[in-house]
């Protein structure tokens, strides 16, 4: 018998393998196509948006740990928390690129530059701007209080009462121009026309949609309006000539200008990183720059004043908290700087601010934040999760869980002193930030900026809101849309002595 060469048993195993692995898949197919779907729990749009934590939770608790449901008219999937940690971090069947682009209609941002986008903004955030933190917080404190300053003499009366928003939006478009573009920015017309893209982001991305009727009557008319009047007229009449004419010259005098680290902006950056070898910067690429520039602004402006809203809110209802930023304030400001003109607080020490902002970030009343779609059928919980579905842990579970934090459901403004847990460390009882390799990669930004927001604020003013209440608008979407309340302010007398 002639003995059979290692070449032909590799060969023969190779096939043997490619078998046994297409028959594991056939059946695993098969398996998940005979799986059942979740149970469907029909909601309202009231349930949904009015009522979200109780349809929620209820829905999970009575229909088990992975629910069906219908919204603006599509399938979506809830799950709780025992499912929370796989849905976002098992990437091989979640993904938040499609899921994000999915939930903010931006699919067709994948077809351009090849699907590079999340990359591209998230590139943005971990190598342009972390390496400009330490440098931004003496640049934005003085923008910070001038921004208080302003809100604090707006009203002519301590009993008038006033809307946040538009302050913490204009405070946060100086904050943004400067954080992204520089000084040269620096003009109202500009800060004007970047809270206009903020919002007509915000608009076209849907963050509001839960607020339109026609959106949940008919979203997809809802859809081809928005995107009609929004991309065809409201961006580029709110980029307008000057703020795109200034990028435009922008792009072509940083062309092949190298990194200046001392001059360095959102827009050298990108230049530096999209210039061919022999300094020319495509059409393409500078059409690219402009829509990378667009969503660097909607997660700076946007997302960050909405939190400040929400941060102030919660410290209006807690005047010890204030009390205690105050000096908080006084003690990291008179420890870090001597300067009698402007002096800066040392906004690493500020140790109780930042558990106040990480508490009220876990308690202000997330019921969904973060979404993946599966990419292909997906077996969850011995359910069938068709490729293509949003998924949302209801990660309102996992802020209220003993497992991740005691006594959970009591806010509690000191409880992360001391614990090493800053506002931006991401963890299963803490979803605010989202988790795992695509967790916020501008969270120490957006920190540092509310920080100094608050710390601002209490040193000019004491506050409270009007009847001590405010009003969710969408209860599926309170990160990104701004509870409605008005503040009562008293300015201090002493703001200089600090
Ligand atoms: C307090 C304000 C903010 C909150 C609450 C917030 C929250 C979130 C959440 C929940 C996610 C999804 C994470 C996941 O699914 O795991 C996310 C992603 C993201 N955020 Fe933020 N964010 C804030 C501020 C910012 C700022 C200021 C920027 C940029 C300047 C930014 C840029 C991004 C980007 C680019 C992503 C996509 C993920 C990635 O590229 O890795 N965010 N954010």
């Amino acid at each position: 018998m002639s003995p059979i060469s290692p070449e032909i048993v590799t060969i023969g195993g190779f096939c043997l393998s490619a078998v046994v692995i297409s028959h594991l898949r056939h059946n695993a197919k098969r398996y998940r196509c005979q799986l059942p779907k979740p149970p469907f729990v029909s909601l309202t749009h009231d349930d949904i948006v009015h009522r979200t934590e109780e349809s929620m939770t209820n829905a999970l608790t009575q229909n088990g740990p992975v629910v069906r449901i219908c919204r603006n008219g599509s399938t979506e999937y809830i799950v709780d928390n025992e499912y929370t940690r796989k849905v976002l971090t098992q990437e091989s069947s979640f993904s938040f690129e499609n899921g994000m682009a999915s939930l903010l209609g931006i699919n067709w941002l994948f077809s351009l530059h090849s699907g590079t986008f999340f990359r591209d903004v998230d590139d943005i955030m971990k190598n342009f701007l972390a390496r400009r933190l330490s440098d931004i917080e003496p640049k934005v404190w003085p923008i910070f209080e001038r921004g208080a300053r302003a809100l604090s003499d707006a009203p002519p009366s301590p009993q008038s009462p006033i809307d946040l928003l538009p302050f913490a939006q204009a405070t946060m478009a100086e904050v943004t121009t400067t954080v992204f573009f520089g000084e040269k920015y620096m003009e109202p017309g500009i800060i004007k026309a970047i809270i206009a893209l903020a919002s007509d982001t915000a608009e076209v991305t849907g963050l509001l949609q839960n607020r339109s009727w026609l959106a949940h009557k008919v979203p997809v008319l809802w859809r081809i309006w928005t995107w009609t009047s929004v991309v065809l007229f409201k961006i580029p009449l709110h980029f307008g000539p000057k703020f795109a004419w200034r990028l435009w010259s922008d792009i072509e005098c940083r062309k092949g200008s190298g990194l200046d680290n001392e001059d360095e902006t959102v827009v050298s950056y990108l230049v530096n990183r999209y210039q061919t070898s022999d300094g020319r910067v495509s059409l393409g690429s500078r059409l690219w720059i402009f829509v990378l520039v667009l969503a660097s602004i909607l997660g700076s402006v946007h997302q960050t004043a909405t939190i400040i809203v929400w941060t102030t809110f919660f410290l209006a209802l807690h005047p010890e908290s204030q009390i205690e930023i105050r000096e908080e304030l006084m003690s990291i400001t008179e420890q870090s700087h001597e300067s009698p003109t402007s002096p800066l607080p040392d906004l690493k020490k500020a140790l109780r601010t930042d558990s106040f902002i990480r508490e009220v970030l876990r308690m202000k009343g997330d019921t969904v934040n973060v979404v993946r779609a599966s990419v292909r059928d997906v077996d969850l919980g011995g359910y069938s999760i068709p490729k293509g579905s949003l998924i949302f842990p209801v990660t309102r579970f996992s802020y209220r869980s003993p497992q991740y934090t005691e006594n959970p459901d009591k806010f509690d403004a000191n409880r992360w002193v001391g614990t090493g847990k800053t506002s931006a460390t991401t963890g299963l009882g803490y979803l605010a930030f989202g988790y795992g390799r695509w967790a916020c990669p501008g969270r120490f930004l957006a920190v540092l900026e509310i920080k100094s927001w608050l710390l601002a604020l209490v040193k000019c003013s004491k506050f409270k809101l009007e009847g001590e209440n405010y009003q969710v608008l969408d209860g599926w979407n309170i990160t990104a849309v701004a509870p409605e309340g008005r503040l009562l302010i008293e300015p201090y007398d002493d703001i200089k002595s600090l």
